[in-house]
């Protein structure tokens, strides 16, 4: 890597970052911290990174020629995808015209679809995972419900957050749940993965780090989702010993076959001594903003010194942990906040807006952080100053 620049002159060290919502907006300060310049690019204007980022650009990142064109017009010394749905043939393409892509460009486009991550984990790696099937139509979908069973879930290949899956008990809400798994996904109709639903204890997320020293675990984080959104995360999940070093054996494995530097988000659902691999994300993770109150090095911290070549020697984590997501629904623009005096009145507690410009539906819209003597003490805290907000649409 060249020297550490200035921004806006021939020797800045420049960044683009491939979405821009509210973790890429957290990478973008901690590149600013390095006096890095950070060039935004989302499908829409005023996206929270691009808030904090030196200038921006709208595409459609599923448009392999916008893509291309934006890389080229900026020049980049390294493209950081924030999101999965990217054309990311086109950054394998860049790659090896000589463009560095974080981590890699194959990893991208592996964990871009479902499909690719979990073939990868489950039939290269032989990583424990849900038994599952990909299905193109109704009746591949027939078939697949016929040989796994019920609870399963059904989500679009290509989607996030939860959009478009659903848990499916009775046949009564087969048709449903396909029907919204046609029109949930981001890159609309098209395959789905069908996989047994596993009846875990608790799940987490295990934030890898590989940088030039080698590869870092920070402590587990808990969380709880509804609909395929994460509500609460907590760090340290509590976890056995052997549990632990299995998480931690799988992640290696599969963050060491996707290669390059960065944090990956791997996501693990655990039984007593029993964990199976569920996905993982090549870049922060949702879950992981909690790291912004309970570690040292937040996992965007963590993202900008592995991406630069940077060490870290160490990641310090200050006890139990938590946060919060605060969603809205409805629609409009230009949202009002009212109670954030109150939602930070109590010791320890600690709030982010991510100034997301629009809502038309649900949204994620700030997190709320607390740290306390007992991680149920933490939940307690952040619930609490998530309900002192109201968003006015
Ligand atoms: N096979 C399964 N068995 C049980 N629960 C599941 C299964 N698949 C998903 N879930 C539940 O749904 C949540 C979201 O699933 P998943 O992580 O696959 O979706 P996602 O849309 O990729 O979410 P994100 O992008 O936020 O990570 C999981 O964290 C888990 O709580
Ligand atoms: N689980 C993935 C995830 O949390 N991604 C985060 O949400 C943003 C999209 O938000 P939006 O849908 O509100 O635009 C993404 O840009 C990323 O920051
Ligand atoms: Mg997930």
């Amino acid at each position: 890597m060249k020297p550490f620049g200035t921004p806006h002159s021939d020797h800045a060290l420049r960044v683009l970052l491939l979405g821009a919502g509210e973790l890429g907006k957290e990478v973008a300060i901690e590149l600013q911290r390095y006096a890095v310049e950070v060039i935004a690019v989302d499908r829409y204007a005023n996206a929270p990174a691009m808030q904090v980022a030196h200038r921006s650009h709208v595409i459609d990142m599923l448009n392999g020629k916008a893509l291309r064109a934006v890389i080229e017009l900026e020049k980049p010394d390294l493209v950081v995808p924030e999101i999965e749905a990217i054309h990311t043939d086109t950054l394998i393409d860049l790659e090896k015209e000589g463009q560095r892509v974080v981590p890699t460009a194959r990893a991208t486009w592996l964990t871009m679809d479902r499909e690719g991550i979990r073939r990868l984990a489950a039939e290269e790696l032989g990583l424990p995972t849900s038994p599952y099937r990909f299905c193109d139509d109704e009746s591949e979908y027939r078939e697949a419900v016929a040989a796994i069973g019920y609870p399963f879930v059904i989500k679009p290949v290509m989607s996030s957050s939860g959009k478009g899956q659903s848990v499916v008990r009775t046949p009564a809400e087969l048709n449903h749940a396909w029907e919204y798994a046609q029109s949930g996904g981001r890159a609309g109709q098209g395959r789905v993965i069908v996989e047994g639903f596993v009846e875990f204890d608790y799940e987490i997320t295990l934030l890898t780090v590989r940088h030039t020293g080698g590869v870092s675990f920070c402590a587990p984080i808990g969380h709880r989702q509804e609909e395929g959104d994460y509500r609460e995360s907590w760090q340290p999940q509590p976890m056995s010993p052997l549990a632990l070093a299995d998480a931690q054996r799988q992640a290696a494995a599969v963050t060491g076959a996707l290669g390059g530097w960065g944090v990956f988000g791997v996501e693990f659902f655990v039984t007593g001594d029993s964990v199976i691999f569920s996905e993982v994300s090549p870049r922060p993770h949702d879950t992981g903003l909690v790291t912004l109150i309970s570690q040292d090095l937040s996992e965007f911290a963590l993202h900008a010194r592995a991406i630069l070549g940077l060490p870290i020697p160490v990641i310090h984590q200050f006890g139990p942990s938590a946060s919060c997501a605060v969603l809205v629904e409805g629609n409009g623009s230009g949202p009002r906040y009212h109670g954030v005096a109150e939602a930070l009145a109590e010791p320890g507690t600690q709030l982010r807006l991510f100034g997301k410009p629009t809502v038309s539906g649900r949204r994620r819209m700030a997190v709320t952080l607390a740290r306390a003597d007992t991680l149920e003490a933490a939940i307690g805290k952040a619930v609490r100053a998530k309900e002192h907000l109201r968003i006015e649409l």
